[in-house]
C-alpha cells in the first residue's frame, strides 16, 4: 500500500494520485474485483482527498470520488431507475449522531415527528428489484444512482428475493444482496472445484456473482430489503407511509426484509435510544450470519422525510453509523502446526501485524490442510482477514490480483512437529497417530531433559516405550518406577537398569527451578523458573501466591501472572504426585516467601536470595563453545552459574548487555557485541572470575 493512504495529502501531487488510486479501487470494488484497498484504508484515502478538496476547492479534480454515488465509479447500465438510488452519508461516533439528529431538527423546524427507524447496515450489494403482478420481472443494480445495470439473470438463485409472490402486486423493492458466511463458505468450495479464484470477501463475491452471466455453477444470495416504492402505477400508497409500515407490506408480501434479520428493525423516539440501540446492534455483530458494516438510522415518517429531503449523493433524513472496520487485508507470513491435547495438528496463520476492530491481529485460525488447498492460500499472499468482537481472527481468502509472483507453497508437516510419530491424514483434521499420546510423551520428553530433571538414559526411545505400555502417563511417575518394570524393558539389562534407577532417583533431589521447570508451564522457561524459584523458595509458597505476589517477580506481567496462577492450579495433581514420590520442592539456600511474608506495607520486595556475587548487576550473554573448566557445562548450567555469582543471563546482545562470553566458533553475536562497544572475554578468563563457584 502506498503511503498516501495513511498521509494527509501534502501538495497537489499526491491529490492527484490520491484521486486515481480511489478510483481504481472503487472500479474494482464496485464491479466485483478484487480492490487493492481494504474498506477501512479506502476510507482513511476518501477522507484525506475531502480534507484536501475543503482546502483547495479550486483544484478539485473531475474524477474525485468525493460527493458521488458509488465514488462515481459504479459500471453503470441502459436501465433508468424508477427514483435515484442513492448512497449514505456517514458518521462514526455518539457526538456526529447527535449533530446529524440537530441538523434534521434545524432543517424540519422541530424534533423528527415519528421516530427512528433503526436497522443493520447490510454490507453487500444494492439492488432494485422489480414487481409486476407478483412477478419478479428485472433486477437492477445501483450503478449511478440514475441508471443501472440488468442483472435479471440473477433471478431464482437469491434466498430471501422469490421470483413469485402470493398476490399480483406491483412494487418496487430495494435491498441488499450479500452473501452469508455460510454462503460465501460455500461459494469459495465451490470455486475451487471449478478452478475460479476464491472470492477475497463475501462482499466481493455478492458483487462478482451479480454480474457474471455465463458461470457453469450457481452460487446461492441472500437479499434483505430496506425499502420499498411505487411501480407504475402501482402500491402508490407506499409513498406515503412510514418507512417501518413500508416495511410491513413488503414482507406481508413475502419478500424479506431487514425486520427479519436477527437485530430486526426498531423505531426509537429519541437520538439517545437510537444510540443505546446502535450499542446493541454492535454487541451483537459478531454473532449475526452475515457482514454489516453499520447501523442505518432513518426518520420513519414519511412528512419528515419529504421535508428533509436529498443532497445530490444521499437523503438527508437518513445516515448510516459507520462501524469499525472488522476486515483488513495483510500479508500471510508463515503457518504454524500446534498439536493440541488429543493430538490433532491445527495449522495456524502468522500474519503481518494488523489492527482489526480495536486489537492488533497477529495470527488467524487455519481449519486444516484440506482448507488450506481449498482456500488456495500461499505464503506471502495478501490476505483478506476477518474479525469481529471476541472471535478469533479468521482468514478470508487470499487477494489474488495481488500476487508478486514472490509467493511459495505451504509446505504441510511430514511428521507430527511435537513427537516426529507419523500422521494419521485419513480425516480432513490432521491428527498424530499418537492421539492423546502425543502430549504426554513431548511433556515427559520435556521434563526429563537435561535442562529440567536432567535424567540421563532417559531418552526418546525410552519414554516412548513407557508411555506406550501405560507404564507412565506423567513424568511423576518416572520417580515410581520399580527395577522389575525397569528391567522389563527393551534391551535393558541388569547393570543399566540400576544406573537408570539411580539417575532417578538423583532426580528428585534437583533443586526446585528445575522442577517448577519441568512442569511445563506455560512462558515459564528455564530463566523464567528460576527467577520464580529465587523469588518463592518453595513449591508451598509458589502454589499459594496469586497473580500479584507472582507479578513481583522480575518479567511477569499481570497477563502472565494470571496464566501463571492457572495453569499451576491446573498442575495441583501433578505436583502432589510429585510431593508423594518424594521430589523435592524446595530451592537450596531461599527461605519461603509465603503470602503476607514481606515489607511493612504489605508489599513484598523481591529479595535477592543470591548473595551479590562477582556478576552483581551484570548482564551476561554466553555465545559460542565453552572451553577449559566451563567445557562439560551446558548452556542451562552456564545460566545458572551466572545467576549463582549474582549476574543476569541473557541470550541475545543489546545495549543493556555487560559482559559477552565468547567460546569458539563465536559469530554474529560477537560482531554485535564488539560493535556496541560491549566487553568481550574468553571462557577461560571468566572462569577465572567466577572461581570456585564453578560446579
Ligand atoms: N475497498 C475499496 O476499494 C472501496 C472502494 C469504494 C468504496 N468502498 C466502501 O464502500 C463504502 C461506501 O460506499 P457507498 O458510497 O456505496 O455507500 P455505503 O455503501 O456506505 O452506503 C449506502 C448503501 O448502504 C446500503 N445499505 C445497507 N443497508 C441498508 C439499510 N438498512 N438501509 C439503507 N441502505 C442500506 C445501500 O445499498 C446503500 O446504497 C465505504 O464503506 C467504502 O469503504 C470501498
Ligand atoms: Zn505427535
Amino acid at each position: 500500500m502506498t503511503e498516501i493512504t495513511t498521509a494527509q495529502l501534502a501538495d497537489a501531487e499526491s491529490y492527484a494520485r490520491a484521486v486515481t488510486e480511489a478510483t481504481e479501487a472503487s472500479a474494482a470494488y464496485y464491479s466485483g474485483g478484487d480492490s487493492r484497498l481494504d474498506d477501512a484504508t479506502y476510507d482513511r484515502l476518501a477522507r484525506a482527498i475531502a480534507a484536501y478538496e475543503a482546502e483547495h476547492p479550486a483544484e478539485i479534480a473531475p474524477a474525485s470520488p468525493i460527493g458521488k454515488i458509488a465514488g462515481g465509479a459504479a459500471p453503470t447500465g441502459e436501465v433508468e431507475h424508477s427514483a435515484r438510488m442513492m448512497s449514505l452519508d456517514n458518521v462514526f461516533d455518539g457526538a456526529e449522531l447527535s449533530a446529524w439528529a440537530d441538523s434534521l431538527a434545524k432543517r424540519l423546524g422541530g424534533p423528527v415527528t415519528g421516530g427512528y427507524a433503526v436497522e443493520p447496515k447490510l454490507d453487500g450489494v444494492a439492488v432494485a428489484a422489480r414487481y409486476r403482478e407478483g412477478r419478479l420481472v428485472q433486477l437492477v443494480t445501483r450503478g449511478d444512482g440514475s441508471h443501472g445495470e440488468d442483472v435479471s439473470h440473477a433471478i431464482g438463485t437469491i434466498v430471501g428475493l422469490p421470483d413469485r409472490l402470493d398476490t399480483p402486486v406491483t412494487f418496487e423493492v430495494r435491498g441488499e444482496v450479500l452473501l452469508t458466511t455460510e454462503q460465501f463458505e460455500r461459494a469459495n468450495v465451490i470455486r475451487a472445484e471449478f478452478g475460479a479464484t476464491p472470492f477475497a470477501n463475501p462482499r466481493n463475491g455478492a458483487a462478482g456473482t451479480l454480474r457474471a452471466k455465463e458461470r457453469p455453477y450457481v452460487i446461492e444470495m441472500t437479499f434483505w430489503s430496506y425499502s420499498g416504492l411505487p411501480l407504475d402505477d402501482g402500491s402508490a400508497e407506499l409513498a406515503s407511509l412510514a418507512h417501518s409500515r413500508v416495511m410491513e407490506i413488503v414482507a406481508e408480501a413475502g419478500v424479506q426484509t431487514t425486520a427479519a434479520t436477527p437485530v430486526g428493525l426498531r423505531t426509537c423516539a429519541s437520538i439517545e435510544e437510537v444510540q443505546q440501540r446502535v450499542e446493541e446492534i454492535a454487541a451483537l455483530r459478531a454473532t449475526l450470519p452475515f457482514g454489516i458494516d453499520g447501523v442505518v438510522i432513518k426518520a420513519d415518517d414519511p412528512a419528515d422525510q419529504e421535508k428533509a429531503g436529498f443532497s445530490s449523493r444521499a437523503p438527508r433524513w437518513a445516515i448510516a453509523y459507520k462501524l469499525p472496520a472488522v476486515e483488513r487485508v495483510t500479508r500471510l507470513l508463515a503457518v504454524e502446526w500446534n498439536v493440541g491435547r488429543t493430538g490433532v495438528i491445527a495449522p495456524r496463520a502468522v500474519l503481518e501485524p494488523v489492527e482489526i476492530d480495536g486489537s492488533t491481529v497477529t495470527y488467524a485460525t487455519l481449519h486444516n490442510p484440506a482448507d488450506i488447498t481449498r482456500r488456495d492460500l500461499w505464503i506471502g499472499d495478501q490476505v483478506t482477514v476477518y474479525k469481529a468482537g471476541d472471535i478469533i481472527p479468521r482468514i478470508e481468502a487470499p487477494v489474488v490480483q495481488l500476487r508478486t509472483g514472490a509467493e511459495t507453497p505451504i509446505a504441510f508437516p511430514t511428521e507430527c512437529p511435537r513427537c516426529a510419530s507419523d500422521i494419521d491424514t485419513t480425516q480432513e483434521r490432521w491428527r498424530c497417530v499418537r492421539g492423546r499420546e502425543c502430549g504426554q510423551l513431548a511433556s515427559i520428553r520435556y521434563a526429563v531433559a537435561r535442562d529440567c530433571l536432567d535424567i540421563d538414559g532417559m531418552g526418546h526411545k525410552l519414554v516412548t516405550q513407557l508411555v506406550e505400555s501405560g507404564q507412565v502417563t506423567d513424568f511423576a511417575d518416572v520417580f515410581t518406577l520399580d527395577r522389575e518394570q525397569v528391567l522389563g524393558l527393551d534391551r535393558m539389562g541388569e547393570v543399566s537398569a540400576d544406573k537408570l534407577l539411580a539417575t532417578i532417583a538423583a532426580a528428585k533431589d534437583r533443586p526446585l527451578n528445575r522442577v517448577f521447570c519441568a512442569l511445563g508451564v506455560l512462558g515459564t522457561g528455564r530463566s523464567m523458573s528460576r527467577r520464580i524459584a529465587r523469588h518463592f523458595g518453595t513449591m508451598e509458597a509458589i502454589r499459594a501466591a496469586d497473580a500479584t505476589a507472582l507479578e513481583a517477580v522480575a518479567g511477569i506481567g499481570a497477563e502472565k501472572a494470571r496464566v501463571v496462577v492457572a495453569q499451576i492450579a491446573e498442575l495441583a495433581p501433578l505436583i502432589d504426585k510429585l510431593t508423594a514420590a518424594g521430589v523435592n520442592m524446595t530451592e537450596p539456600g531461599v527461605p519461603a516467601r509465603m503470602p503476607g511474608d514481606g515489607d511493612a506495607d504489605g508489599t513484598a520486595e523481591p529479595h535477592e536470595a543470591v548473595p551479590a556475587g562477582p556478576l552483581a548487576d551484570l548482564t551476561v550473554v554466553v555465545t559460542g563453545s565453552m572451553t577449559g573448566a566451563l567445557a562439560e557445562l551446558s548452556r542451562t548450567a552456564m545460566n545458572e552459574l551466572i545467576e549463582s555469582a549474582g549476574g543476569r543471563a541473557s541470550s541475545s546482545v543489546s545495549k543493556k548487555t555487560s559482559l559477552l562470553v565468547a567460546g569458539e566458533k563465536a559469530g554474529s553475536k560477537r560482531a554485535k557485541a564488539e560493535e556496541l562497544g560491549i566487553r568481550v572475554i574468553a571462557p577461560e578468563e571468566f572462569a577465572e572470575l567466577l572461581g570456585d563457584l564453578i560446579p
